[in-house]
């Protein structure tokens, strides 16, 4: 399996002096092409620190990064966010919207800087993904007018606006009822199924469990890993239980 994105040996350091400390540890990590993996580990372990170092957003202080073949040290801050928005897809915990605009427009509106000409298109994308996502019929809604998980919904439609050949999320669920989060599931394990590839950080055995690859971190570093396999379906519980078990092996 060819592979899209490549994290070596990264050391991500923050504070000065005596506070100084590497909140990435000498981490690597591999992803295949159109891979479904989830990250977890103790609250300030590095999770989110690591999906940023692996997402070009922000720097790193030793190591390397390579995504679909390019290394991300040496690409120009341009360059990176240009990557960002026409190669990756970001969902976070709680999606950041406007007020003032309604849902559609919401989805639309990062497709939209410098491509007005293309408006037809993009609105005709984003109304085809809100179906796909379930949402078709709340577009003229205000973000105030949806619930969470519809919210999050919308928040996936965003990220899908420009085909990105990875989704990283950030506790995607981490803000929803079990039953929206396993809903939020179904959509990214269909996401994954059309060859999109998925990493999510997630406190909750129940949504790693969907994942084919579970990654365990602990004090900057990545401590174990337990390969599942693509979730079909069936064997819930018994997943469950693998992810759950390797949680108290690993302290988490
Ligand atoms: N910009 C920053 N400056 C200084 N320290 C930071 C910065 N960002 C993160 N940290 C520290 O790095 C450590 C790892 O943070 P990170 O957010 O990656 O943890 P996490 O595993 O995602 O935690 P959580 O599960 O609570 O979200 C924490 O101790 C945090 O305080």
């Amino acid at each position: 399996m060819k592979k899209i994105l490549i994290g070596d040996h990264i050391v991500k350091t923050f504070g000065e002096g005596d506070e100084k400390r590497n909140v990435l540890d000498g981490v690597s990590v591999e992803m295949g092409e159109g891979e479904f993996v989830a990250v977890m580990g103790p609250s300030g372990s590095g999770k989110s620190t690591l999906m940023f170092a692996l997402s070009g957003t922000d720097s790193i202080n030793n190591g390397k990064v390579v995504f679909d073949d390019r290394e991300l040290s040496s690409a120009s801050e341009n360059e990176l966010s240009d990557l960002r928005r026409t190669a990756m897809g970001f969902v976070f915990q709680q999606p950041t919207m406007l007020k003032n605009l309604n849902i559609l427009d919401n989805i639309i509106l990062p497709s939209m800087r410098g491509n007005r000409k293309n408006a037809a298109k993009i609105t005709e994308k984003a109304r085809a993904n809100m179906k796909r996502v379930g949402i078709a019929e709340l577009e003229k809604r205000d973000i105030t007018q949806v619930s969470g998980g519809q919210l999050q919904r919308a928040g996936i439609c965003r990220a899908l606006m420009n085909s990105p050949k990875i989704i990283f999320g950030d506790e995607p669920t981490g803000a929803l009822n079990s039953q929206s989060a396993q809903e939020i599931m179904d959509i990214f394990s269909e996401i994954n199924a059309d060859g999109t590839a998925i990493m999510l950080v997630t406190h909750d055995a129940k949504v790693a469990a969907r994942t084919e690859r579970v990654m365990f971190m602990r004090d900057g570093k990545i401590v174990s890993e337990l390969k599942l396999s693509k979730f079909d379906g069936s064997d819930m519980d018994g997943r469950v239980e693998e992810v759950t078990k390797k949680m108290w092996e690993v302290g988490i």
